[in-house]
């Protein structure tokens, strides 16, 4: 019998959980699009635990192309411990790019073990998958942009039972308007960076009438800001 999900006719895909932090305006990033400090360092080693505990992290192209990050465990006993249950020392590090732009230079081919995925949709020039595919595992999915549901009933086959989300904002709407977001993880720091074109949590074309809804599962205090846990609710899919 084929792997479904929650009793639906749909074909199994793995949790999902969004992680992100966000200042008090709910902006993630400055105008800029420049990796922002708002977590401090309590909020850094919660975010690595959850990289840990994951089978993979995912990213989207937007990410790559400002952030540059390396997607890797930052904690040494962390991944001896990975090592020690048989995993290797990372989770496999997704990126969704559609055109296929990842440049192989990038931290996530340089720093740290562990496999590599591009996803790319049928617009990618060949030429610049088949680069990629020297570093990376390519999965072709989706006429112009990455079909992100088929993405992830293949990584589901592909033995990742547990996906984290680290954005950017068009990834996070991509994923959440389609419906396969678990849950929300947020950091809410103190400072406020505002602009009208700075990424906020969600942002591609936004909900009109159906919103997705969430239940909230925790509020806590860190450091100077707070986490909040966010469940999304079954069938929540926006329009
Ligand atoms: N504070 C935080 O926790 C974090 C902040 N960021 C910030 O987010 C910003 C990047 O966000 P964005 O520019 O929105 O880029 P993004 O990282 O969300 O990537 C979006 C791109 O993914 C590709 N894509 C392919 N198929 C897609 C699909 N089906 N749905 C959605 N996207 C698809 C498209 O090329 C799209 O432009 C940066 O400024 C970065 O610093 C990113 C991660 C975490
Ligand atoms: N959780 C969180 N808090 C912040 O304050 C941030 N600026 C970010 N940004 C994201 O963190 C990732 C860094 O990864 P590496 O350290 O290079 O492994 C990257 O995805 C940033 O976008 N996150």
């Amino acid at each position: 019998m084929p792997d479904t999900q929650n009793n639906t006719n749909k074909p199994a895909r793995p949790f999902v959980f969004i992680n992100a932090a966000m200042s008090a305006d709910g902006k993630i990033a400055t105008i800029e699009r420049k990796q922002t400090r708002i977590s401090g360092s309590l909020d850094f080693d919660r975010m690595d635990e959850l990289r840990a505990t994951s089978d993979a992290i995912m990213v989207g192209i937007g990410t790559m192309l400002s952030d540059n990050p390396s997607l890797t465990v930052k904690s040494k006993e962390r991944r001896e411990k990975r090592l020690a249950s048989g995993l290797p020392p990372n989770p496999v590090r997704i990126v969704v790019d559609s055109l296929a732009r990842t440049p192989v230079d990038a931290d996530i081919f340089k720093k740290g073990e562990g496999r590599r995925i591009v996803a790319v949709s049928e617009s990618a020039p060949q030429e610049k998958a088949a680069h990629l595919a020297k570093y990376a595992e390519i999965i072709t999915t989706g006429e112009e942009s990455v079909d992100l549901e088929e993405l992830l009933i293949e990584l589901k086959n592909r033995g990742i039972n547990r996906l984290m989300v680290e954005g950017g904002a068009t990834l996070n709407w991509g994923l959440i308007s389609e419906g396969l977001v678990d849950e929300i993880y947020t950091f809410i720091g103190n400072i406020i960076i505002g602009g009208r074109s700075a990424p906020t949590l969600v942002d591609g074309n936004g909900c009109i009438s159906e919103f997705c809804r969430l239940r909230l599962i925790s509020c806590e205090k860190l450091e100077d800001g707070i986490i909040i846990k966010w469940r999304v609710s079954p069938s929540s899919q926006a329009i």
